[in-house]
């Protein structure tokens, strides 16, 4: 038995969900091109439970299931007041999750109709949960979720109580589309390995936030704008970058362990990034990136993943640096309700071996001879 590091190159599940072959980076065989041109966020949330495109009725009964269960159980709201307000919004969200679970009586039921109703409902309830920390946080009262109105539109009017711009909602629900599923990645991995204990979805989602979370992964985002507010200023990009790589220091939000030659989500993110800045009329955070790219893209030959453009993508919609894997949370629970259904319906435990490489023959020496 020999291990391969990180699982590298290791094929552990067959999936009918999203596929990448060759850099191009499917849902349910549609290319990842068209939907972030075409599709909302609620058409792809569909796709990836059902394996088809919705039609205008199947969409329009989503948006109203979306629109009833947005609202999350005061009980969870109240717990939230009582969670310190610099807590880690990510470990709030998990926490918020699990809490969830407590309140429905059905999250143990692991029927396929009884999962999809607790996805849907998870969609709605996690965008209430973040804007409802957010402002919590800063001393306000929860904003109640709008009815008929998309998730990105919801999400947005909840942080704030104000009407969102509609070029920021089209941003949003493309980068929501954006993030929705990609394979085996990190946390759809946690995800299958919780559901396929036969444990419930409330644990899956859950085990899936806590790995979202890392910065090696979800949590690269965040990073990434952390970075571009050090380098503060464009003539700061090329000495910033140059130290970072002379430390043999990781540029946050480049290289991925799938795609050698770049990442297809990212041009889509470059140009809402270059399309907000002018629309702002400030294009600094987006001359940053661009030089960022260029310097790390040039040298190491490592391309920007999907968590680089949205950095600056999100900063410029006006939304706080630990909101951003939240975010991709909210995108990305489309994507591990979807692999947890999948998972259920011909469900296997998974439980891989390790090599051992500890000591062997050692003798049990009592406590007094230690
Ligand atoms: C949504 C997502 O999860 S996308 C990924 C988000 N994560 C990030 O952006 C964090 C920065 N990137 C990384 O850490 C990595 O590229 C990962 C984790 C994404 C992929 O990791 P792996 O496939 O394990 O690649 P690994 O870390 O082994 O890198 C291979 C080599 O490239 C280097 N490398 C990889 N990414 C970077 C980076 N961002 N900056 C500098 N060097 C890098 C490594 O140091 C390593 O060099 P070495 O062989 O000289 O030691
Ligand atoms: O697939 C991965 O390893 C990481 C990634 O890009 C994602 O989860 O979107």
């Amino acid at each position: 038995m020999t291990a391969t590091k990180g699982l590298e190159g290791i094929v552990a599940a067959t999936s009918s969900i999203s596929s990448i072959h060759d850099g191009v980076l499917c849902y349910r065989g549609i290319n990842i091109d068209d939907l972030a041109e075409r599709a909302s966020f609620e058409e792809t949330a569909y796709l990836l439970w059902n394996g088809k495109l919705p039609n205008q009725s199947e969409l329009e009964q989503l948006q109203r299931q979306f629109s009833d269960y947005a609202a999350v159980p005061q009980a969870v709201l109240a717990q939230m007041k009582l969670y310190p307000q610099g807590a880690n919004t990510m470990a709030v969200l998990r926490t918020a999750v699990s809490a969830l679970a407590l309140y429905d009586e059905n999250a143990n039921d692991n029927t396929r109709e009884s999962n999809l109703k607790k996805a849907i409902k998870l969609q709605a309830q996690i965008p209430t949960l973040i804007a409802a920390f957010a402002r919590i946080r800063q001393g306000k009262e929860p904003v109640a979720p709008l009815k008929g109105v998309s998730i990105a539109h919801n999400f947005l009017y909840m942080l704030t109580g104000e009407e969102p711009d509609p070029i920021a909602v089209r941003a949003l629900d493309q980068a929501l589309v954006l993030h929705a599923d990609h394979e085996l990645n990190a946390s759809t991995f946690s995800a299958r390995v919780t559901i396929a204990t036969l444990s419930d979805i409330y644990s899956g989602v859950t085990s899936a936030i806590g790995t979202l979370k890392g910065p090696l992964h979800g949590g690269a985002n965040e990073a990434v704008m952390k970075m571009l507010s050090e380098i503060g200023t464009l003539d700061q990009a090329e000495p910033y970058i140059q130290r970072k790589l002379a430390n043999r220091e990781k540029i946050m939000g480049f290289g991925h362990r799938v795609y050698k030659n770049g990442d297809p989500r990212a041009k889509h993110l470059q140009k809402m990034s270059r399309q907000l800045s002018a629309l702002k009329g400030d294009s600094t955070l987006y001359d940053i990136s661009v030089k960022v790219d260029q310097l790390v893209t040039g040298q190491k030959g490592l391309k920007p993943n999907v968590d680089f453009y949205s950095a600056s993508v999100y900063t410029m919609l006006g939304i706080p640096g630990d909101l951003f894997t939240p975010i991709f949370a909210i995108s990305r629970l489309s994507g591990w309700t979807a692999h947890i259904l999948e998972q259920l319906e011909d469900n296997r435990l998974i439980r891989p071996r390790a090599e051992y490489v500890g000591a062997t023959n050692q003798s049990y020496v009592p406590i007094e001879l230690r």
